[in-house]
């Protein structure tokens, strides 16, 4: 039977309502039908055709995306997109470009952190892109220490200016996207100093380069820092350097929704948490967590389909070898992928709520949430994205010699996606603020202060040091409070246990510094029982169509289990289980494997249809 028509056929046989269950993984009828939508418009238009890209030079490469993002925009404006199908269209147009930055973080930070005026000033040319602005923070000798940052801002009281200045090599600007050829103006973060006081990092907007004839201002050396990694990839961004030899700007150019600097040059702190400043970062995270369950879903759709068509050894008396996706090696390395994509999917659904509470709390002068949102959008787009980076390499393994051809899509995926684990925090920097939080909330305890949200759990710290998961049979293992419980367990454990070796250190910083693997480890486990408990919250909504809820709980189990199965060390070792348990758990993660594939073909074929359509304007 050929692949399409199996496909059809698979589809016929659905043992669910698969219109239905688009609209689950859209999360939302609106949210599927602007997908789908936009999907079609994209598909439709030969501009946005992208089967050439590996082979353009990079210069070619650029000017391409370049007209890419020039018509996008036409279109956008031609149609009247919302900022919701616009957003929509980059996502499918797949090429990262210098307006993702624009939109992503140079738009949201005056939002964020630019005072009334400010944004009255500068968000209607940034909204008709009549300015286009890159978010510079990271320098050539810094990134992650952002308080280590030297490029200064010194405040001018004779001419009411701020001298912007590179005082040494690696104070050079580098890496910001849209900085190397594109941006007019970016968002500097820099050191204020104001009357010899170094009042530490704050931003300032820069105009870098002529609104007539495009070419670098005075005292600004700007370019690109050249190419990366892969061939086509996110050689379509124009990553830059840039320096600063004392650049006069205004002193209303300093960001002062955060804190401010007087006429008379002294510097006032707003009555809100510096950590303000870094606000932009934690929008973005947030943004990459639904990113992330995108970019899987992408590669499992390519490698289902691979799966689902290639045939190797297994023919009896002349008839069809086996289909490679009926092997359980096969089965246990896809399935778990296909589940993780749902996993981040709701988390980052849910996500995206916190981050808009927040917002809103933030407005009221409520900034109780803020250190947890911090440490779920940290550790989120850590976990997600190292996560993903690794399944697409999986499916590229997983399709055999052809994974490894462009015309398969992967190697590029791969290569555009890798850096989500390094942009945005180095993914085992910010698993140390998750740590870091999670050490403050157990040495809280004691102190009566409840903790509450994502934190709850270690409310019950002690219950879950003493519990004992109560599983005799692998089907035990279906159960969510079941599952729930042993994550908890797990993840309490080790950070109290993390907590107990802390104390043997007579210097925090040296015990925090010694034991930074474990912490990492633990921050791990908090971060993952959060995707668990998020997932069995959807499963516990109301989910129309015909088996729909069904094969959600399927994939809950598959995403929880195998995780269970991969880190069995840490559970066991936490006591909360035991190996007996463990090993019961990995038998009911084969029953689930072949229930998968056999009753819910269309499961997968139904991510081949919706992703196909994602797929269409690309290469593959
Ligand atoms: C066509 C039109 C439509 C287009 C639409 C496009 C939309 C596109 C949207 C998204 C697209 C995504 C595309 C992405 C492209 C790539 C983008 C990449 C950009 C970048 O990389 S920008 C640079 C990123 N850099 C970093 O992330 C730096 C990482 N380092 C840090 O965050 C910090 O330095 C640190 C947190 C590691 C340490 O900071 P520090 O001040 O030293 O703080 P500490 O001493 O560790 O902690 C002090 C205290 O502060 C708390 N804290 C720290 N950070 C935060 C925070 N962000 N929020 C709140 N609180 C914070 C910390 O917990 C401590 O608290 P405590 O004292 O413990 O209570
Ligand atoms: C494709 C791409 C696009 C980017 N776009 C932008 C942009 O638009 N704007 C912008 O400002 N920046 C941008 N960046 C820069 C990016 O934000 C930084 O590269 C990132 O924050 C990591 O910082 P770093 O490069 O200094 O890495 P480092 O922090 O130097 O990391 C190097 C190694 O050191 C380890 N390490 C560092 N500190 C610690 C610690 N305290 N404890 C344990 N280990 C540690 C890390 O885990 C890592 O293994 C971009 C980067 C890339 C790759």
């Amino acid at each position: 039977m050929e692949a399409l028509d199996y496909h059809a056929e698979e589809r016929r046989k659905a043992e669910f309502d698969v219109e239905e269950m688009k609209i689950v993984w859209a999360g939302s009828r609106q949210a599927y039908e602007i997908s789908d939508r936009v999907a079609r418009l994209v598909a439709s238009d030969p501009v946005f055709r992208k089967d050439n890209r590996t082979m353009l030079s990079r210069k070619d490469l650029f000017k391409d995306t370049l007209r890419k993002a020039a018509h996008a925009w036409k279109r956008i404006i031609e149609l009247r997109l919302s900022e919701e199908e616009a957003s929509k269209l980059r996502f499918f147009v797949d090429q990262p470009v210098f307006t993702d930055l624009h939109w992503g973080m140079f738009i949201p930070a005056i939002k964020g952190q630019g005072n009334e005026e400010q944004q009255q000033k500068w968000l209607p040319m940034a909204y008709k892109m009549q300015i286009i602005g890159c978010y510079a923070q990271t320098e050539l000798g810094h990134g992650s220490n952002v308080q280590g940052l030297e490029t200064t801002a010194t405040f001018d009281p004779e001419t009411d200016e701020f001298v912007i200045h590179s005082p040494t090599l690696t104070s050079s600007k580098w890496w910001p996207g849209g900085l190397g050829k594109v941006s007019t103006h970016a968002l500097i973060y820099a050191r204020l100093i104001t009357d010899g006081q170094d009042h530490g990092v704050h931003g300032f907007i820069v105009q870098l380069r002529s609104l007539d004839d495009h070419l670098p201002l005075p005292g600004i050396t700007v370019g690109d820092i050249g190419m990366k990694f892969g061939s086509g990839a996110y050689n379509s961004m124009d990553n830059g350097v840039l320096r600063f030899d004392h650049v006069r700007i205004l002193r209303d150019q300093m960001l002062m929704g955060v804190s401010q600097v007087t006429r008379e040059g002294k510097f006032m702190q707003s009555d809100v948490p510096r950590q303000l400043v870094y606000g932009t970062m934690v929008y973005v995270r947030q943004k990459i967590v639904a990113d992330a369950s995108c970019a899987l879903s992408r590669a499992v759709c390519i490698a289902t389909r691979y799966s689902v068509v290639r045939r190797q050894f297994g023919s009896h008396n002349g008839g069809p070898e086996t289909q490679v996706i009926d092997y359980k090696t096969q089965q246990s390395r896809l399935f778990p992928l296909l589940a993780s994509a749902y996993a981040f999917r709701f988390v980052g659904e849910w996500l995206k709520w916190l981050y808009t509470d927040v917002t809103q709390r933030l407005q009221a002068s409520d900034f109780s949430t803020l250190p947890e949102v911090h440490a779920c959008t940290a550790g989120l787009k850590s976990v997600t994205t190292s996560a993903t980076a690794d399944a697409i390499e999986e499916c590229r393994k997983l399709c055999g010699g052809h994974g490894y051809l462009s015309s398969s899509g992967l190697p590029e995926l791969f290569a555009v996606y890798v850096p989500a684990c390094t942009y945005e925090g180095d993914n085992v920097v910010l698993l140390l603020q998750v740590a870091r939080f999670l050490m403050k909330t157990v040495s809280q305890l004691g102190s009566g202060k409840k903790p509450v949200g994502t934190i709850a759990y270690m409310g019950r710290s002690e219950h879950l040091l003493q519990c004992r998961c109560e599983v005799e049979r692998a089907e035990d293992w279906l159960k969510p409070n079941v599952i729930l419980e042993a994550f908890e367990a797990r993840a309490a454990r080790m950070s109290v246990t993390c907590a107990k070796n802390l104390n043997n250190f007579a210097n925090q910083e040296e015990g925090f510094a010694q034991l930074a693997t474990d912490l990492a480890e633990a921050a791990v486990a908090h971060v993952q029982l959060i995707i668990v408990s998020k997932f069995i919250e959807k499963l516990q909504q109301d989910i129309p169509g015909k088996g729909v809820k069904r094969q959600l709980e399927i994939l809950f189990n598959v995403y929880a289990l195998s995780l269970l199965h991969k880190h069995l060390g840490d559970f066991v070792a936490s006591g909360c289980i035991t190996p007996k348990q463990g090993a019961l758990a990995n038998e009911q993660l084969r029953l689930l494997y072949s229930q998968v594939h056999f009753d819910n073909p269309s499961l997968l074929l139904y991510m081949v249809l919706l992703l196909e359509r994602l797929l269409q304007s690309t290469s593959f």
